[in-house]
């Protein structure tokens, strides 16, 4: 397996400060970017404009993980905005494959993500039109919640998935990742992991370091 990605969650961090922000966090893979709508989830963060700025101070690209209703509405139209990556829940979506392709159409790479509750059945037979797979493991909508090694199981089925498809598509955990449960997360099969608090508690450059030695340790 290639070496982990660790992409920091933005939610965690100053929102007076963004450009400070992303600076600090320059050594990691991507910048998190959760954008929520309070319909999908009870909490309000970021529109269109907003990533759009994002995206012309960061030092390191964008990985936006949308929590919004209509996402095959809204989706592509983030998409359009020249970020790395856009990931849309399976739950709020009408018509997954197509939101995809039009998604990878508008050069970023497309994402799926799955709340803790829903198994991954429901997204097995569309995995192939994806990059990524973003496998909750907290209930989305806020920072600072507890990792719930119960979705572990969904990701070792998504690992096996990968495997016996000969596929590279990543495997992303969201939510309570720390020193702590990042190596229940790796032992699973996930490659990529988005952490918040546990980046911004105090240095982010020496926790994405943290977090990638002990990844570095699993690997071997
Ligand atoms: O999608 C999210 C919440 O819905 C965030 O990305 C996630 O919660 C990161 O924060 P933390 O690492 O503090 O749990
Ligand atoms: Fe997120």
């Amino acid at each position: 397996m290639t070496a982990a990605r660790i992409n920091p969650s933005i939610l965690a961090a100053d929102f007076a400060n963004f450009e400070r922000e992303l600076d600090r966090i320059k050594t990691a893979d991507a910048a998190h970017v959760d954008i929520m709508d309070n319909h999908f989830v009870p909490n309000l963060t970021f529109g269109q404009p907003m990533v759009e700025r994002l995206q012309e101070v960061s030092p390191i690209p964008l990985d936006l993980h949308l929590m919004i209703q209509d996402p095959d509405r809204w989706a592509p139209e983030f998409a359009e905005l020249g970020v790395f990556s856009v990931t849309f829940h399976l739950e709020a979506a009408t018509a997954p494959a197509t939101l995809a392709r039009s998604i990878r159409a508008r050069g970023a790479r497309a994402g799926v993500a799955l709340r803790p509750g829903t198994p991954f059945n429901q997204i097995e037979e569309l995995l192939e039109h994806f990059d990524q797979l973003l496998i909750m493991t907290v209930e989305p909508g806020f920072g600072g919640q507890k990792f719930m090694p119960e979705t572990m199981p969904k990701l070792r089925q998504a690992r096996e998935w990968a495997r016996k498809h000969d596929s590279e598509i990543w495997l992303q955990v969201d939510g309570g990742v720390s020193e702590d449960t990042i190596g229940m997360a790796l032992e699973a099969g996930a490659d990529t992991f988005v952490a918040g608090s546990a980046v911004f508690k105090g240095e982010p450059a020496e926790e994405i370091a943290k977090l990638r030695a002990i990844a570095a340790q699993h690997a071997h």
